[in-house]
């Protein structure tokens, strides 16, 4: 079975893939294969350099994260191009990944995709389990976390589609508004029913 781990930013997905992966589950973090198909001279990162100019790019030959960001979060064009670019290489790695962890035996594995419906790919996935915020807290850990203003961290929520619609396209939703150990607590009960 594959679990497809979705929510919106800031929401807890990290948090409940965390918890997944202490249970034995593998998982596939869709943020981290975007961190592994930009690594510095990579022909995913030329491209975004012919999109964006030299100056995204750190004299180490990274790629300068905040300034894309910055550059796509408040900008739906610019996050389109870059979409355009980076999500063929995440999707053919994620797959990969996939692939890898089936021939190794594994019978249940996860993929963390923040974008799963943004992007349509609810084919790639058995369940769909959901992590729902408020989006009180959402805003509020968002802020934290990632130290923006109140208005970097409402673009960054609108870039994505509304709590409400991934809840509906859900499996199973676990609701991450209390503790963290109410939120293990409804992970246990999920993955009950499910296996
Ligand atoms: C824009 C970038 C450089 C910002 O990097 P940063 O380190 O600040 O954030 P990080 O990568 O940890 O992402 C945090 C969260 O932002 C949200 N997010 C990221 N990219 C996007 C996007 N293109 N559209 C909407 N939301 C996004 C996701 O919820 C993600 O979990 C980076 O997110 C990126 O390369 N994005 C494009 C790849 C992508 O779409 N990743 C999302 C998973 S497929
Ligand atoms: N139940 C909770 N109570 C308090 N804080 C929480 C709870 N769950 C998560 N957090 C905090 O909220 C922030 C967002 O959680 P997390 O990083 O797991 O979200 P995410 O959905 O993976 O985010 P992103 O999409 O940005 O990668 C983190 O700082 C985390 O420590």
């Amino acid at each position: 079975m594959i679990i497809g781990l979705t929510g919106s930013i800031a929401s807890g997905k990290s948090t409940v893939s965390k918890m997944l992966e202490a249970l034995g589950y593998p998982i596939i973090d869709a943020d981290m294969v975007a961190r592994q198909v930009v690594e510095p001279g990579s022909e995913t990162l030329k491209k975004i350099e012919a999109l964006f100019g030299p100056e995204v790019i750190r004299t180490d030959g990274s790629m300068d994260r905040e300034k894309v960001g910055a550059l796509i979060f408040s900008d739906p064009a610019r996050r389109k191009q870059l979409n355009d670019i980076i999500h063929p290489a995440i999707r053919e790695e994620m797959l990969r990944k996939r692939n890898e962890y089936l021939t190794e035996g594994f019978r249940t594995i996860v993929m963390d995709i923040p974008l799963l419906f943004e992007s349509k790919l609810q084919h790639f996935v058995d369940r769909i389990l959901v992590v729902s915020v408020t989006e009180e807290n959402q805003l509020a850990r968002l802020m934290e976390r990632n130290g923006l203003s109140e208005k970097d961290a409402r673009a960054r929520i609108s870039s994505q589609l509304p709590m409400s619609v991934k809840e509906e396209g859900a499996d199973a939703v676990i609701y991450n508004n209390g503790t963290v150990e109410e939120t293990a607590l409804q992970l246990d009960r999920i993955l009950e029913q499910w296996q």
